[in-house]
C-alpha cells in the first residue's frame, strides 16, 4: 500500500514507514462524509474512513506540541512508559484477584505513570535510542486550560450526535487524547464500545479484523489483565502456540489529519504510529453500544460477548482457572466436534 491511494503529488508517507507482518490485508473503504456509504458501512458495522469531515477542523491546525503544553494544563497526565516499542493495554483492576493470585504471574512491558504536560513534551524531544519509550493517553476532562475547552466545544458535534442517533449508540463514554512517539505501537486488541478515531496530527497505520477473526487471534482470557488483546505478537508469531494466526484476514488503512475511522465495536484493530513520521496526535470518541437485539442468525460480535459471558460464570464458579479449559475441553471434545 502506498500513499499515492489519493493524490500523487504529495508524497506524505512511504511503505518503508510502516512495521512488516505476515498478513493478508485489504484496503479500508475510504468515502466523504456526506457520502451515504458512510452510513450504509457503519449500519452494517464495518468499519469505513471517513474523509473531509470537519469533526476536529478546530483542532486541525491549532493542537502543535506547543501549543498543548502551553494549554494542557498543569494536572498529571496518564503517560505509559515502554522498554520497546509496543504498548499493549493491561487492566490494573484484574492484577491482584484472587483467580490472578492462585500463580499466574503477570507483569506489564509498559507501565502507566502520572507526568505533567512539560515533563512529557520534555521526553519526548530528547528521547534517544534504548530509552524507554513514552505514550500520552489521556480522557480530555476539565482540567484542561479554557483555549482547549474552546477548541473542544468547536468540534464538529452534530456530525458525531448524528451517528450516535442514526446507528443507536449508547452514551458517548470519553474522548481520549493520544500522543505518541514515531513507531509506537498499539497491539492488536478490541473493545466494546464504538469508536469514531480522528486524526490530528501525523500518520497512524490502522489494521482491523472482524470478530469473525476470534479463533485466529487468540485473546488472552477474560479474567487476564490483558483481557481483549491478543495472545499473538505479529512481529514473531508463535505458529506452534496460535497456528490458526496463518488463517487470519484482515483490513488496514493509514490515517491522516482530518481523516476519521470508524472502529466498530468488537473489531480488532492494531494501531501503529508511522516510523519517521514524528509524533501523532488522535482523539477518539468511545460510545456505548446501543441496546442489543438478539436477532438470528446472531451477529459475529454478539458471539463473542456471549463467550466472554460463559468465561466469566465459569470463572465465577470454579474460582480456578486452570480448571476452566479441563471443563469444557470434556464438555466439547467429541461431544460438540
Ligand atoms: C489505548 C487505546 C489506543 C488506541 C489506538 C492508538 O491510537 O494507539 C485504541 O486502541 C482505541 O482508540 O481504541
Ligand atoms: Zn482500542
Amino acid at each position: 500500500m502506498t500513499s499515492c491511494d489519493k493524490d500523487c503529488d504529495k508524497k506524505r508517507w512511504d511503505s518503508s514507514q510502516l512495521r512488516k507482518y505476515d498478513l493478508g490485508l485489504e484496503p479500508i473503504p475510504r468515502y466523504h462524509y456526506q457520502d451515504p456509504k458512510v452510513d450504509e458501512l457503519i449500519k452494517k458495522n464495518q468499519p469505513v474512513l471517513i474523509t473531509g469531515s470537519k469533526l476536529v477542523e478546530s483542532a486541525l491546525q491549532k493542537w502543535s506540541l506547543e501549543y498543548l503544553e502551553k494549554n494542557l494544563g498543569k494536572s498529571g497526565y496518564t503517560v505509559y512508559l515502554s522498554r520497546n516499542h509496543k504498548f499493549k493495554y493491561f487492566d490494573e483492576k484484574k492484577m491482584l484477584t484472587k483467580t490472578n493470585q492462585k500463580g499466574v504471574e503477570f507483569t506489564p512491558i509498559s507501565k502507566r505513570v502520572d507526568m505533567k504536560v512539560s515533563d512529557f513534551m520534555k521526553r519526548l524531544k530528547e528521547w534517544k535510542r534504548g530509552e524507554e519509550r513514552i505514550y500520552l493517553q489521556q480522557p480530555l476532562n476539565s482540567t484542561v486550560g479554557p483555549s482547549i475547552v474552546e477548541d473542544y466545544m468547536k468540534f464538529d458535534w452534530p456530525f458525531v450526535t448524528s451517528k450516535k442517533t442514526k446507528h443507536n449508540w449508547g452514551e458517548l463514554t470519553s474522548n481520549v487524547l493520544f500522543i505518541s512517539m514515531e513507531g509506537n505501537v498499539t497491539p492488536c486488541h478490541y473493545d466494546e464500545q464504538q469508536n469514531l478515531f480522528a486524526q490530528i496530527h501525523g500518520y497512524k497505520r490502522c489494521i482491523l479484523f472482524s470478530p469473525d477473526q476470534f479463533e485466529y487471534l487468540y485473546p488472552h482470557p477474560v479474567y487476564h489483565p490483558h483481557d481483549r488483546q491478543s495472545m499473538v505478537d505479529f512481529e514473531r508469531p508463535d505458529y506452534a502456540r496460535f497456528p490458526k494466526f496463518r488463517n487470519v484476514r484482515g483490513v488496514e488503512t493509514v490515517i491522516e489529519p482530518g481523516d476519521v475511522l470508524y472502529i466498530p465495536k468488537y473489531w480488532w484493530h492494531h494501531v501503529e504510529s508511522l516510523m519517521r513520521g514524528g509524533p501523532t496526535i488522535t482523539v477518539n470518541f468511545w460510545y456505548k453500544g446501543g441496546p442489543t437485539t438478539l436477532e438470528y442468525p446472531l451477529m459475529d460480535h454478539q458471539k463473542v460477548s456471549i463467550m466472554r459471558n460463559v468465561e466469566k460464570m465459569l470463572l465465577e464458579v470454579l474460582q480456578d482457572p486452570k480448571e476452566v479449559g479441563p471443563l469444557l475441553r470434556s464438555m466439547v471434545i467429541g461431544r460438540y466436534t
